[in-house]
């Protein structure tokens, strides 16, 4: 940096960004180089609307600094952890001549390696608790940080390889609609890169229902699940080898030609390997619990009943469902399901039971409880009695879509940080 600059040690510089989380359809679960974060195959997911699910990250840097701090939900956290020092470092090797135009500061290429930055990052779902954080906040971070210091990728992707050092399904996340992570080849991870299939408005009509079924931390992490699996399980090994790239194939299709059928298919099948190859660890891991079990149970029938798919489901590490209808209209004979057969616990308003979009409730006449309560049992489980209905066991539900990748917000008031002293205007005590 310039003497004069050098003397005006005021200045602070930021960059707020927001970007989505995203559902894998062919998951990714096992990796070949644990450091690099290189998966052992490739996985396809569908981004989800950053108005639900998204994570929004200020940074920012000031000569002012004098180290490198993150604030996550408004409490600080250390970036002192390998994954955080990866993309940190190969973010400010990347940096370049920067002006800020509203102060007239010049930063220059070299000044990345040695000012400090801030971060601030909040969740608008619970962090930890299986709903992709990590995802959102690697790619959010990597974006934020990639406009802060003008880096153009110099090959398509070479983002997408940054945040997947953050974290491995961050990379499908720096693109919006339906993404591949293509495994690549190369030792340096360099092609192991995410590339977008299609955009969101490309299958707009998807409509896509969270059922958070536990908001808690869970047990074992997926960094770690994935571990113990490539070193106990078989299964594991013939999946990633003789499964997968031909699901690859078939979900490449399916989404190009708007086929749900298919797509509801494999996804549902895919997901329940991966649960198969979390149970043929050494000792086994369960992502999923009896509801999760129930719900797969409930869309199972109704698909029979139907004779094709009419929905499909998918379960990341945790026993949350995320459930894809092909149309608003199945989406509401869905949700009149769930509702009918996971209702909440007596205290709840339908207001908070279901959050999102939640306009599809109209369309179905459900503006209260006393509607809900007022459900009758599907036809495909009349016969039943109404031990299938299970208040309380789910915490509650996101209706959202298909969703845009990462963006930057102009918006002054969107960032976590002072402009004059780079710091967080509210600071967790907990
Ligand atoms: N907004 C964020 N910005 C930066 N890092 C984040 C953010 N949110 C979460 N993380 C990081 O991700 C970690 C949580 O990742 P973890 O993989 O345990 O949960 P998850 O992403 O919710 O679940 P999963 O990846 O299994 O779907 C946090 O401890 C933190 O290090
Ligand atoms: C089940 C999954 O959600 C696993 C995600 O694993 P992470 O990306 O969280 O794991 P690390 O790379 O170790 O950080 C499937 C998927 O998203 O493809």
């Amino acid at each position: 940096m310039s003497g004069e600059q050098r003397e005006l040690n005021s200045w602070v510089f930021m960059v707020t960004a927001r970007a989505p989380t995203n559902i894998a359809v062919i998951k990714y679960w096992g990796k070949r180089d644990e450091k690099l974060i290189l998966p052992i195959n490739d996985s396809i997911s569908v981004t989800l609307d950053p108005d639900h699910l998204s994570a929004t990250t200020t940074v920012a840097v000031s000569p002012s600094f004098s180290s490198d701090r993150m604030w996550l939900n408004g409490k600080e956290v250390s970036l002192g952890g390998e994954r955080y020092q990866n993309c940190l470092r190969e973010i400010r090797s990347r940096g370049r001549d920067v002006v800020d135009e509203k102060s007239g500061t010049l930063i220059k290429k070299e000044d990345w390696q040695t000012l400090h930055l801030h971060i601030a990052s909040h969740n608008n779902f619970p962090t930890a608790a299986g709903l992709a954080s990590s995802a959102a906040g690697f790619a959010c971070l990597v974006y934020a940080l990639a406009k802060l210091m003008d880096i153009e990728e110099r090959y398509a992707g070479e983002l997408s390889a940054i945040a997947r050092q953050g974290s491995g399904s961050a990379c499908r996340s720096l693109y919006g609609g339906f993404v591949k992570w293509d495994m690549g080849k190369e030792r340096d991870g360099s092609d192991s890169i995410a590339v977008q299939l299609a955009t969101e408005e490309h299958w707009e009509e998807l409509v896509i229902l969270v059922a958070v079924v536990s908001s808690r931390q869970k047990e074992t992490s997926s960094t770690t699940g994935m571990r113990e699996s490539v070193e106990t399980s078989e299964l594991l090994h013939h999946r990633a080898q003789e499964v997968v790239p031909k699901r690859i194939v078939q979900m490449q299709e399916a989404i190009a030609n708007h086929d749900f059928a298919s797509f509801a298919r494999i996804t549902c099948v895919d997901s329940n390997q991966f649960h198969a190859v979390c149970l043929d660890a050494s000792p086994p891991i369960f992502y999923m619990n009896d509801t999760s079990h129930r719900i797969i149970n409930c869309i199972e029938k109704w698909n029979r009943f139907e004779g094709t798919p009419q929905v499909s489901y998918t379960f990341d590490a945790g026993p949350n469902a995320v459930i894809c209808a092909p149309s608003r209209k199945v989406a509401g004979l869905l949700l009149q399901r769930l509702l009918y057969y996971f209702p909440p616990d007596s205290s709840k308003e339908l207001s908070s039971y279901v959050i999102g979009d939640t306009s599809i409730l109209g369309e179905i006449g459900l503006k209260s409880m006393k509607d809900v309560e007022s459900l009758i049992a599907p036809p495909e489980f009349r016969s039943q009695n109404s031990s299938s209905i299970h208040p309380g066991e789910v915490d509650y539900f996101i209706c959202t879509r298909p969703g845009k990748g990462p963006i930057i917000l102009r918006n002054e008031d969107q960032a976590f940080f002072n402009n004059k002293t780079g710091f967080p205007f509210r600071i967790s005590e907990t």
